[in-house]
């Protein structure tokens, strides 16, 4: 009677288990109390696309305690996050809990304010794209000079181009740039690329057993150490250069916020409306979110594309002549993409084939909604594997092959794929992706107009270009070449 008994209330454990919200997309339950947690791997992208196989491109998984729905293909995510924007782009509460700054705000008013905002100078208005061009445009004699100072021999490029790709945004956001010798810089960097060694799902999962283990096992302590270190020393730099502040020049971001929120009438409308609640804490939390969402994204791109070109040197000829043929000795601007075909299609297969954010950002639904015709409920976490779509054979031949000329259209001109979707789409899609588009494109052919990138003579080997670090990022792992000038 016992063992009876024990099965009896070890299937009802399991039945409860198992429940989910009434018509909630199918998916796996995986193991009580941890959920899929221990099935997902270093990818967990690359799990969830083999589980769409058995359950669906709209799926629920139970990630620890809590629902998650995952969504794997090109039409549904297009459907939740553009069709039904207002109910798919909520955020989480993780980690964060009272964080400001933009990335991590729910979907809301105050999230409506500080996204047009950063609008203001992120997007062609405002400051402007020419602006924003001015400045990727001045950090490329830097770049360039970095790397000469390293040419002819092996070197790990990682840090010069983060400097560039860091300095570049400090420009549009303080209107200001460094030395790359800095010292204070380069301590940021690490700073912000700790905050991506943390796969998504167990960076989410604060809750019950997973989240014991997760403080037992990884330095939460150094992490978040690590971040307040950062966020100091944006303050203190923050504070130094309010100090020279003009209301008739403003120099970038930070004026912009500055100016709008002092401005009579919207200033008392916001502080009335709790817009803000500290006019510093948002501020520092919305640079570092600039900062940390796109220094590394940015300059792992980058590398990314480095290595493409390091195996597959037939490649690199055929962009360097395009870029040769068609500038010359002028500068690089973004009107002359359109007449680098290949260029054009080398970075959006880039982007495509090394997938940089795999995951995005988690969205959370606002409301109830349907979705192929499954119920979600409010407040559930929404995972987009942007992966899974830039991997999809119905969308690209051979989708593992790294291969720019799918983007060319038989004339040669490069046709941009309403399928490569490295930023996401929708409201919440990434701030910064015409900075972040501009910079990939005038950093790369300025690299390449001076230099020719060939493998470190000393490794038989290639450096890896199949894995990277796993974490909420998709990045290389360090690797030397050489830049022949
Ligand atoms: C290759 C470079 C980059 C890639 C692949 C990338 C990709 C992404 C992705 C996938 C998201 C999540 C979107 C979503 O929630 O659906 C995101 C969000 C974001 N990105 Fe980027 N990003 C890049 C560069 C940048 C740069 C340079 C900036 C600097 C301004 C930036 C700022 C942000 C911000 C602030 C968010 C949060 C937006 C919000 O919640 O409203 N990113 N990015």
């Amino acid at each position: 009677i016992s063992a009876f008994l024990f099965l009896v209330a070890m299937y009802a454990i399991y039945r409860y288990w198992s429940m989910k919200p009434r018509n909630f997309p199918p998916g796996p339950t995986g193991l009580p109390v941890f959920g899929v947690l221990p099935y997902l791997g270093m990818r967990p992208e690359q799990t969830f696309n083999k589980w769409k196989k058995t359950y669906g491109p709209v799926m629920g998984v139970r990630m620890s305690k809590k629902d998650w729905v995952v969504l794997g293909d090109h039409s549904n995510i297009k459907l939740a996050l553009l069709c039904e924007g207002g109910s798919f782009s909520g955020r989480p509460t993780f980690n964060n809990k009272g964080r400001k700054g933009i990335a991590f705000l729910d979907f809301g008013r105050k999230y409506n304010f500080q996204r047009s905002l950063g609008l203001l100078v992120f997007s062609g208005n405002g400051l402007g794209k020419n602006s924003l061009e001015q400045h990727v445009r001045n950090e490329a004699p830097h770049l360039i000079e970095a790397v000469r100072g390293q040419s002819n021999k092996p070197f790990d490029i990682e840090n010069i181009v983060t400097n560039a790709v860091f300095n570049t945004l400090s420009l549009v956001v303080y209107g200001q740039r460094f030395e790359y010798s800095d010292q204070r810089f380069t301590k940021i960097f690490h700073q912000l690329s700790t905050r991506f060694h943390e796969s998504l799902p167990f960076a989410l999962t604060n809750e019950t057993f997973a989240g014991i283990l997760k403080t037992v096992f990884t330095r939460r302590n150094s992490k978040k150490r690590n971040m307040e270190n950062l966020e100091d020393n944006l303050l203190h730099h923050f504070l130094e250069h309010k100090n020279t502040m003009s209301r008739q020049t403003l120099r970038g971001f930070v004026d912009a916020f500055l100016s709008v929120q002092d401005s009579g009438i919207d200033s008392s409308y916001l502080v009335a409306n709790s817009v803000f609640h500290s006019k510093v804490d948002q501020l520092i939390h919305y640079i570092s979110d600039l900062f940390i969402c796109g220094t590394i994204t940015t300059a792992g791109a980058l590398r990314w594309a480095l290595l493409c070109l390091l195996h597959h040197p037939d490649k690199q000829d055929k962009m360097r002549r395009e870029i040769i043929e068609v500038l010359g000795d002028k500068d690089v601007t973004m009107l002359q993409k359109a007449d680098l075909p290949y260029t054009s299609a080398f970075i959006h297969e880039v982007c495509r084939y090394r997938t940089i954010f795999p995951l995005g950002l988690p969205h959370k639904t606002s409301y109830d909604v349907l979705l192929d015709s499954y119920f979600i409920p409010q407040g559930t976490t929404v995972c987009i594997n942007l992966w899974g779509v830039h991997n999809d054979p119905c969308l690209f031949d051979e989708p593992g092959e790294f291969r720019p000329e799918r983007h060319l259209y038989e004339d040669g001109k490069f046709g941009r794929s309403d399928y490569v979707i490295p930023f996401s789409v929708g409201p919440r899609h990434c701030l910064g992706h015409q900075v972040a588009s501009m910079m990939l494109f005038s950093h790369l052919v300025n690299l390449m107009r001076n230099f020719e990138f060939l493998p470190d003579p000393t490794d038989p080997n290639l450096p890896d270009i199949t894995n990277g670090s796993s974490g909420i990022l998709f990045l290389p792992r360090n690797f030397k070449l050489v830049a022949k000038a």
